[in-house]
C-alpha cells in the first residue's frame, strides 16, 4: 500500500507531472554546448519574452543562477555586492560568490518584510575616494519573494527605487527571483513589470512551478553571453538539456496559474495554527506560500514536533530553535491541509502528555532542519 506523504518541508519537493515526464521523453534535443539544443533555445526565448529581458539561460539550480549572475556583474577583482544579511545568497549558497568568485559581500540588514532600507543600501556603497582601502561596489542583490522572512513580496515601487539607486551610482541590480512568480501573483503585478528595474533575475523552475530541475536567468544579451561562459566554467554546461527544458516549459505554462491557490492554502494552514494555543503565527505575514509559526511551550521543540508529525507522514521543517516552517505547493490538497492541522493538534497533545515517541522511523523520510 502506498502511503501518502504530505510534504510541507519546502516547495522544492514538487515532483514532475505526468505531462512533464511525457514532454521530457519526447523532447527534441541536441548538444547545447556545441550549438543550441532546440528545446532549450525555444524555452530560453520564451522565458526572456515573459520576463521582459533580451535573453535567458537555463541553469541547473537557483544557487548556480545566483552565482553566475553575481560573477557576470562582478567580473573585476575587488568587486563588492550589497545584499541582505538574511538573504539566500548570503546564508544558504556556501559563500560561493566569495569562495569561487572572489566577490566581497557587504550585508545590509533585511527588514521583516524582506526589504533593506534604501538609505542603508546607499550608505553601504563604497566611496570611490576610498579606493586605496575599499573594495568597489558593483552590484545590489534583492530577493523576491524573500524566503527567510516568510515568503514576503517586495513591491514594484521598492524594486524600482533600488534600481534608481543602482543606476545613479553606476551599479547593477540582480534579483534572486527563486519565487518571483509567487510575488507577481500575490501582488497582482505582471512579472516583467516587477523585474523591469533589474539587470538580471534568477527564477527557480523546480520550486512551486514543479519542474524537476533547474532555474533560468534572464538579462541583456551581453549579460547572458558572459553568463553562458561562467556556467560552463562552473561545470554547468549541459548537453541534451532540452529534456529538462521541456519540463520547465510546462511548469511555467501550467503551474503559474496555480500559485494563488498555494497562497490560499497557506492562509488556511496559518488560520488553523492560530487555534493551537501553544503556537503564535502572524496571519498578516502570510503573503504567499510560506507559513512560519513560533512555539511558545519549551516542552514542544520544533525538532520533536517534526519527528512526531513524520510518524503520521506529515513532513515539516524546523526553521529555528523555536519555529517551524510549512510551505505549500500545488501538490498539497485542501484535505492535506486539514489532515496536517489535525496531526499537529494530536502531536501537541501527545508531546505535552508525555506519550510521544521520538524514535526516527527506519523507513522515514528524514526531516532536515536548516536552522539559522
Ligand atoms: C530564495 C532562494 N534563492 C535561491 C535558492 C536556491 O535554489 P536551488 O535550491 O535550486 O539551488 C533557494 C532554494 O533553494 C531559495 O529559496
Ligand atoms: C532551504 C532553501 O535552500 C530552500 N530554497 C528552501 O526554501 O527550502
Amino acid at each position: 500500500m502506498v502511503t501518502k506523504v504530505v510534504d510541507l518541508r519546502s516547495d522544492t519537493v514538487t515532483k514532475p507531472s505526468e505531462a512533464m515526464r511525457a514532454a521530457m521523453a519526447a523532447a527534441e534535443v541536441d548538444d547545447d554546448v556545441l550549438g543550441a539544443d532546440p528545446t532549450a533555445q525555444r524555452f530560453e526565448a520564451e522565458m526572456a519574452r515573459i520576463m521582459g529581458k533580451e535573453a535567458a539561460l537555463f541553469v541547473p539550480s537557483g544557487t548556480m543562477g545566483n552565482l553566475v549572475s553575481v560573477l557576470a556583474h562582478c567580473d573585476t577583482r575587488g568587486s563588492e555586492v550589497i545584499l541582505g544579511d538574511n538573504s539566500h545568497i548570503h546564508i544558504y549558497e556556501n559563500g560561493g560568490i566569495s569562495t569561487l568568485g572572489g566577490v566581497h559581500p557587504r550585508t545590509v540588514p533585511n527588514n521583516p518584510d524582506g526589504t533593506m532600507d534604501i538609505h542603508k543600501i546607499v550608505a553601504a556603497i563604497r566611496h570611490p575616494d576610498g579606493a586605496m582601502y575599499y573594495p568597489t561596489t558593483r552590484l545590489i542583490c534583492l530577493e523576491n519573494t524573500h524566503g527567510n522572512t516568510g515568503g514576503k513580496c517586495l513591491s514594484v515601487e521598492y524594486t524600482d527605487k533600488v534600481g534608481e539607486v543602482g543606476k545613479s551610482h553606476g551599479l547593477k541590480l540582480h534579483i534572486d527571483g527563486a519565487r518571483i512568480f509567487n510575488a507577481s501573483v500575490a501582488l497582482g503585478v505582471p512579472v516583467h513589470r516587477l523585474v523591469r528595474a533589474a539587470d538580471s533575475v534568477s527564477v527557480c523552475l523546480s520550486k512551486g512551478l514543479g519542474a524537476p530541475v533547474g532555474s533560468v536567468i534572464v538579462g541583456s544579451k551581453a549579460f547572458i553571453d558572459k553568463a553562458k561562459i561562467l556556467r560552463k566554467t562552473l561545470g554547468g554546461g549541459m548537453r541534451q538539456v532540452g529534456i529538462l527544458c521541456a519540463a520547465a516549459y510546462l511548469a511555467v505554462r501550467d503551474t503559474v496559474g496555480k500559485l494563488a491557490d498555494d497562497h490560499r492554502k497557506a492562509k488556511v494552514l496559518a488560520d488553523g495554527l492560530t487555534k493551537i494555543k501553544q503556537f503564535t503565527v502572524d496571519l498578516a505575514s502570510v503573503e504567499t506560500n510560506m507559513v512560519f509559526f513560533d512555539i511558545a511551550d519549551p516542552r514542544i521543540t520544533p525538532d520533536k514536533l517534526c519527528q512526531v508529525l513524520e510518524q503520521r507522514n506529515v513532513l515539516a521543517m524546523p526553521a529555528s530553535s523555536k519555529s517551524v516552517r510549512l510551505v505549500t505547493h500545488y501538490q498539497i490538497s485542501d484535505s492535506d491541509v486539514q489532515y496536517t492541522l489535525t496531526c499537529i493538534e494530536k502531536a501537541v497533545e501527545e508531546i505535552l502528555s508525555g506519550n510521544a515517541k521520538f524514535e526516527r522511523l527506519t523507513n522515514g523520510i528524514t526531516t532536515n532542519s536548516y536552522g539559522h
